[in-house]
């Protein structure tokens, strides 16, 4: 597929107008920030992960990111999924957002925050330049039915690949989570029961080329994840950057590599000895990036139990969160639960 893919397709706001505000950086940072490469990002073998679980706690007490090689899932299947995905980004607005009708899958843009119902929150102040599909993994099956889909095979091959695509997310996202948590669960009751793969969620994201870049136009804004963990699959144009020590690392995009950071549930459970680490999308000028993130969360009712963090469920969580993000304007998160003194 194009990156010079109909400018139609992309929603209105990210058609940035030709003003004198939007101007052309020589190199897109800003002067506050250094982005160091990231050859020094830990990196996890998922076919021997239960021999290096020491080289996995320090990449998650250290870093909350690392990059994960070896996992097994066919390349075709990813190849398949990031076609199939643009050419449903390709489509025209109006009818991406009938797309999936009747089905749980939704589409959005401008903002990752989602209601339960999978549609935008509010429009943020700083509108996130990118868009992209909610996939509640464990609604599909019972919604894929290719007669819904009338004469275009699109939606139903989509939902195909996005289905096997989510069933190898949650086998790794449950070896991956065994594998973090076996050290912990020693201190901790059961931290097992935490990881609910039932609330396994894809987002599939396309973030347009914009040439004049504006000093606060982002893909997607410095943020935590709340899940447990989050798997991030990227194509090869590049934009992710994770925050550590002061500074922003600019993840380099590796075939057949997907990186794995924690949220701000594995953050919690650990009693703050992993990180739930910050993370953002830069735009790039020349080609537009797609990438799919695979979210794993607790169960909505489970109450998490630890030493830093009053009692809370992921429900409680989640609320808190959307209720910050439409009052306050941003995501307040840990810190609302934080037990004081
Ligand atoms: O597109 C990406 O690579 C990052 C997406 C992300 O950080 C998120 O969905 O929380
Ligand atoms: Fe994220």
């Amino acid at each position: 597929m194009s990156d010079s893919c109909s400018f139609e397709s992309y929603p209105p706001r990210f058609q940035l107008p030709n003003s004198p505000l939007y101007h052309d950086h020589e190199e897109d940072l800003s002067i506050d920030e250094v982005v160091i490469d990231s050859e020094t990002l830990p990196v996890i073998d998922f076919g021997c992960i239960n021999e290096e679980k020491e080289k996995l706690h320090e990449a998650c007490a250290e870093w909350g990111v690392f990059r994960l090689v070896n996992h097994g899932i066919p390349t075709s299947l990813l190849n398949q999924l990031h076609e199939t995905s643009k050419q449903v980004f390709d489509h025209s607005l109006e009818s991406k957002q009938k797309l999936f009708s009747g089905s749980p899958i939704t589409y959005f843009r401008g903002t990752p925050a989602l209601n339960s119902k999978g549609m935008a929150l509010q429009e943020p102040q700083n509108v996130d330049c990118m868009e992209g599909f909610n996939v509640p993994l464990s609604q599909l099956p019972c919604h894929t039915h290719a007669d819904e889909d009338g004469d275009d095979p699109l939606p139903t091959s989509f939902r195909y690949l996005i289905q096997e695509y989510g069933d190898h997310q949650s086998r790794l996202a449950e070896t991956i989570y065994k594998a973090i948590t076996e050290r912990q669960c020693e201190a901790l009751e059961d931290c097992s029961s935490y990881l609910a793969l039932p609330t396994g969620v894809l987002r599939v994201y396309r973030y347009p080329a914009v040439s004049q870049i504006n000093e606060s136009s982002w893909g997607m804004d410095a943020h935590t994840d709340s899940s447990l963990i989050s798997i991030l699959n990227e194509d090869l144009v590049g934009g992710l950057q994770f925050y550590r020590l002061g500074h922003w690392f600019h993840v380099r995009p590796i075939p057949n590599t997907f990186i794995v950071n924690l949220g701000d549930m594995m953050q919690a459970i650990s009693d703050d000895e992993y990180k739930s680490v910050k993370h953002r999308v830069r735009l790039n000028k020349l080609k537009e990036r797609l990438s799919i993130g695979y979210f794993v969360f607790p169960d909505d009712n489970t109450l998490i139990h630890s030493q830093a963090y009053k009692p809370f469920s992921y429900s409680d969580f989640r609320t808190q969160v959307q209720q910050d993000i439409t009052t306050v304007g941003y995501k307040v998160g840990l810190p609302r639960f934080r037990r004081s003194g």
